[in-house]
């Protein structure tokens, strides 16, 4: 069972009794939007996050949603992606490979992974080509109002300092707001090298799920969705989409909300 708090009138912040009740609405979630998107675009753009977010799809991966979803509309894609091989433990790629994408008909040709033959810096111009090729052709949608990338659902984690994609507090990547997809090398938590879309594109997206599990973040999603005492705006705190932003939290992420 969820219980829906209202912290403002947005973003909606569900709270589920267990990670496992989170999963099984994170999956009923996803797989409506696929549907509505598939209708009306006849493609489906939905944007990954590696870390603990790919555990949180599975139930995507079983019947119902494995038989009824059209998976042929997919069209995936990472927020943020690590700057190693693909078949590196580290890698964005791999974890959704092995706990998604390899268990769903979603076309090759439709799963944009970076190139990890080049540097960050070139992985990001090369990923950022991808999009724009993808945006000319139509099948990622383009923002009216920020002339940036549309996608129909962004799949958020958030790390336990608040960051997301892989932009982290106080970095002056937050900040930037004209590339689409951009690098790191310095990056706080390891590996040091990835590429993360910009907040320009986070914000354009259609739907943001920021899915967030365990008492181990409780602090941070009190201090991301309280009472905005804290004077640095943490990375989360600018997650901020034209379109519509839901919060998926077990008790243990939302434990601290009513203290
Ligand atoms: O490094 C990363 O961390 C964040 C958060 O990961 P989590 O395991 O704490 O949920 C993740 O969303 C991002 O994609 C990843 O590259």
């Amino acid at each position: 069972m969820a219980e829906t708090v209202t912290l403002n009138s947005k973003p909606k912040v569900q709270v589920f009794d267990s990670e496992e009740d989170l999963a099984v609405s994170l999956a009923k979630y996803t797989a409506d939007l696929a549907n509505k998107f598939a209708q009306l675009r006849d493609s489906f753009t939905v944007v990954l996050s590696g870390g603990s977010l790919v555990k949180s799809l599975r139930k995507l991966v079983e019947p119902p949603y494995v038989d009824s979803v059209d998976w042929s509309k997919w069209h995936v894609f990472w927020v943020d992606e690590r700057v190693v091989p693909k078949d590196h433990p580290d890698s964005n790629y791999l974890l959704a490979y092995d706990g998604f994408l390899s268990k769903v008909p979603i076309p090759a040709g439709n799963v944009y992974a970076i190139n990890d033959a080049l540097s960050a810096e070139g992985a990001a111009d090369d990923y950022e080509t991808c999009l724009k090729h993808l945006v000319k052709n139509k099948i990622i949608d383009q923002s009216d109002s920020s002339g940036f990338p549309k996608f129909d659902l962004m799949l958020l984690g958030m790390g336990p300092y608040g960051h997301v994609a892989s932009l982290f507090p106080g970095h002056p990547l937050c900040q930037e707001n004209e590339k689409w997809v951009t690098f790191i090398k310095n990056s706080p938590k390891p590996p040091p090298e990835r590429i993360s879309f910009t907040f320009p594109v986070i914000n354009s997206s259609a739907n943001i799920a920021l899915v967030v599990a365990g008492d181990g973040k409780a602090d941070v999603v009190h201090a991301a969705l309280g009472d905005g005492s804290n004077s640095d705006k943490l990375p989360v705190q600018m997650v901020s989409p034209e379109g519509e932003l839901t919060w998926f939290l077990d008790k243990g992420a939302a434990s601290k909300l009513h203290a």
